[in-house]
């Protein structure tokens, strides 16, 4: 795959090491549609945070053609973006809030969601390593997961009239491939997610958001 070069040449780009800075970083996470970008662009500018996202940007453009690739290169495609987006994470978190549209718990709760096949109960089990935070991942100070009941996800996703990606289709098709990835999110440890209900109107949901940012980071006004 010639574009592996390119990802790894600015992967070479990142230092290794990165270090979190003094101010919050907040993982915002959910299945499409639940309303991550609605909210990650609210809490930019009331915190005046620096939005960064995962996959980042700079590697964007390879995306659709890793997307096309067997699970284990798609998913090592977006576990490297990972770890770009933590370079920029310690850069940003220096000198402002850093808000991160999807990050590790993404990558893992999808992966896992995959390699399992049936019903929730057939993951690994609650505190199993898989569930565990990478060690060498800059860590967020706090991640909030988007709930939303399949009915109006549907809806919202309907209502965008965007095209579908495959594993958009997959999980509106497959009901127990849904709950296998929103049941391996819950799973995550250090850190957990915050649950937030996300049914509630964007302004509700925002507000509800805000109120926990504030709680768990009170160096933000
Ligand atoms: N609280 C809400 N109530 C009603 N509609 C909402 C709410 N939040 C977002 N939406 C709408 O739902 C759709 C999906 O929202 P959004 O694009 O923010 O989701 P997303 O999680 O970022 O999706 P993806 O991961 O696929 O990019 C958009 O049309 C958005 O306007
Ligand atoms: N950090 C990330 C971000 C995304 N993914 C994968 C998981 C899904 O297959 C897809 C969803 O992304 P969206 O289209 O909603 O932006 O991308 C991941 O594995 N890790």
């Amino acid at each position: 795959i010639p574009e592996a070069n390119e990802v790894l040449q600015e992967a070479d780009h990142c230092s290794r090491t990165s270090r979190k800075g003094k101010f919050p970083v907040i993982g915002i996470e959910g299945l499409d549609a639940t309303g991550k970008s609605t909210l990650t662009e609210s809490l930019r500018e009331s915190f005046k945070a620096v939005l960064l996202k995962s996959p980042p940007d700079c590697i964007g453009r390879y995306r659709k053609r890793f997307d096309t690739e067997p699970p284990l290169i798609r998913r090592a495609f977006y576990a490297l973006g990972n770890y770009i987006t933590a370079s920029f994470i310690a850069n940003k978190s220096a000198t402002s809030p850093v808000i991160v549209d999807r990050y590790w718990h993404s990558t893992a709760a999808y992966a896992i969601a995959t390699e399992v096949s049936g019903k929730a109960e057939n993951l690994p089990p609650p505190h199993h390593e898989l569930y565990q935070w990478p060690l060498d991942l800059l860590q967020p100070d706090l991640v909030l997961l988007l709930t939303l009941s399949p009915e109006e996800r549907i809806r919202r996703i309907e209502g965008r009239g965007e095209q579908k990606t495959k594993e958009e289709m997959e999980l509106e098709a497959n009901c127990l491939f849904r709950q296998r990835v929103e049941e391996t999110y819950k799973r995550m440890e250090n850190p957990a997610c915050v649950l937030v209900d996300a049914s509630a109107s964007k302004e509700e949901v925002f507000k509800n958001a805000h109120l926990l940012i504030k709680r768990y980071c009170n160096t933000l006004s």
